[in-house]
């Protein structure tokens, strides 16, 4: 089966999961709008973010900030000097490209291996290349672009009723630095003693110069974001711990070895604060692509914070009796990058078919956790709806169920095969009398009868994660 993004998005839109924004409109150029099965999902992949990175961890507390931020923020994490992209234009067709993506993709489209990530490169040696391997523009192919300039990629606009320079505000490019600035005030109200961290899920807005590859890049986005307080001198230690918790969290969901590779950073591509980063990869079908960002910042935030603020944001250890600005370990991940990586991961056209009855299943093999419908409730026949209402009842008070009692049998359990439900219960005449159901499974397709009574002992230890 050849999985390509065509077919990812086409059956998204189809299925449910994700349209393309203000579709009525003619849409708004890479806005997606998640639909009644992808917000399940996607409700599903925060809050088993959350759940690992928070609930159940002994060091994380959470936090929800607003997006909107007193401007010295930017100044002081650099994202109102320096955030910004290599910005090149086509003279001839006037279409905008991001330098370091062209040369990225004309390297792997001619096998060229790149010896550093083009991310540390400067201008000069981006200009070099194009020069060099006489790239041509993606859109015409012609060999006519404009010099490289710094494009930033934070949102403009203004709070308050006058449009002037001191209302301007900016839409936060990330969720870290309203972290940062609670640094403090967490650290009082939690009582937490270093280590510790503080996590946090919410929009993010960059105004990127091409956006693409469906909901891999777009200019509003969901991040889920820990920072990571700890001693400094133990903070390599922290960034392997963290390192290999991210790609545990992964793999447990069902993202498999060879689909995921972790990519140091070397060290021109290093941010100069930083002591070391990873970017865990995931291969997607138009080839790998960054999932979660993992590195060690140092003080570097809580240091400008301090500078810029004017306030004392270290910590004092009572144990040590001494005063430090901590060391960040910083995992930030993508809510919408790597719900796609789950999409991608998860679809499947499996033969099931024999040479006389050719037959094709698509199933999305979603893990139990992630699934959007847990529990599809099937009654055999409509006279049956009555009963099979109060299973349906007595199960959606726990899952979020889907209730069809159109088609046949197989038809319906194909149906919830193609959203990935991972169990199908169907209430039949003879559970009338025995007071069981047939419950089958996606993945197996096997079938065992279980008392309508067992069933939500049944199915506790299914959706474990
Ligand atoms: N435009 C975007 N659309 C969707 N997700 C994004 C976008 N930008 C960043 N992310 C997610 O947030 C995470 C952390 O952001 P970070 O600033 O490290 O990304 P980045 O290195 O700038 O990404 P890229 O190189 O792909 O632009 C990324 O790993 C990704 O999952």
């Amino acid at each position: 089966m050849e999985k390509t993004m065509d077919k990812i998005v086409q059956v998204a839109k189809a299925r449910g999961f994700v349209y393309p924004g203000s579709e009525i409109y003619g849409g708004l150029a890479n806005t997606w709008d998640y639909g009644n099965l992808g917000v399940e999902l996607k409700n599903n992949v925060k809050r088993a973010w959350w759940k690992k990175f928070i609930q159940e961890n002994p060091y994380n507390v959470g936090v929800d900030c607003a997006i909107l931020m007193n401007p010295q923020t930017w100044v002081a994490s650099g994202h109102l000097g320096g955030f910004s992209d290599p910005l090149m234009d086509c003279k001839e067709c006037h279409e905008r490209f991001r330098a370091d993506k062209i040369i990225e993709d004309f390297a792997q489209d001619n096998g060229i291996e790149l010896e550093t990530s083009v991310d540390g490169w400067t201008n000069e040696q981006m200009v070099d290349f194009i020069k060099e391997h006489n790239v041509p523009c993606p859109s015409c192919g012609k060999h006519n672009f404009t010099d490289i300039r710094q494009f930033n990629l934070m949102f403009k606009t203004f709070q308050g009723v006058t449009e002037d320079a001191k209302n301007t505000v900016y839409l936060r490019p990330e969720t870290a630095q309203g972290i940062f600035v609670n640094f403090k005030n967490v650290q009082r109200t939690s009582r937490k003693k270093i280590p510790f961290g503080i996590g946090q899920v919410g929009k993010s807005f960059r105004n990127e110069i091409t956006p693409g590859n469906f909901t891999f890049r777009t200019r509003e986005f969901e991040q889920m974001e820990l920072e990571f307080f700890c001693e400094p001198g133990t903070d390599l230690e922290w960034f392997k711990y963290w390192r290999g918790f991210c790609r545990d969290w992964l793999i447990s969901l069902g993202i498999k070895e060879d689909e995921m590779r972790l990519r140091d950073h070397d060290p021109a591509e290093l941010a100069f604060y930083s002591k070391g980063t990873t970017d865990i990869e995931f291969l997607f079908p138009f080839g790998w692509g960054e999932l979660w960002g993992i590195a060690d910042r140092t003080d570097y935030d809580l240091g400008r914070h301090q500078e810029v603020s004017g306030q004392d944001l270290t910590y004092f250890d009572d144990q040590k009796n001494e005063k430090y600005l901590p060391y960040v370990i910083e995992p930030s991940l993508g809510a919408d990058r790597v719900v796609l990586a789950f999409l991608c991961a998860a679809y499947d056209e499996e033969d099931i078919g024999t040479p006389e009855k050719p037959d094709v299943r698509t199933v999305f093999h979603f893990h139990p956790a992630l699934a959007p419908v847990k529990i599809g409730v099937l009654p055999l026949s409509k006279k049956l709806n009555e009963s099979a209402e109060k299973v349906f009842a007595q199960l959606s008070k726990t899952y979020n169920c889907e209730y069809d009692d159109r088609g046949t049998i197989g038809k319906r359990y194909r149906r919830q095969d193609e959203i990935g439900t991972p169990f199908c219960v169907t209430y039949d005449f003879d559970s009338e009398e025995d007071h069981c159901v047939t419950v089958r499974d996606r993945d197996t397709m096997e079938q065992e009868r279980i008392a309508i009574d067992e069933l939500d002992a049944y199915f506790a230890k299914k959706f474990e994660f």
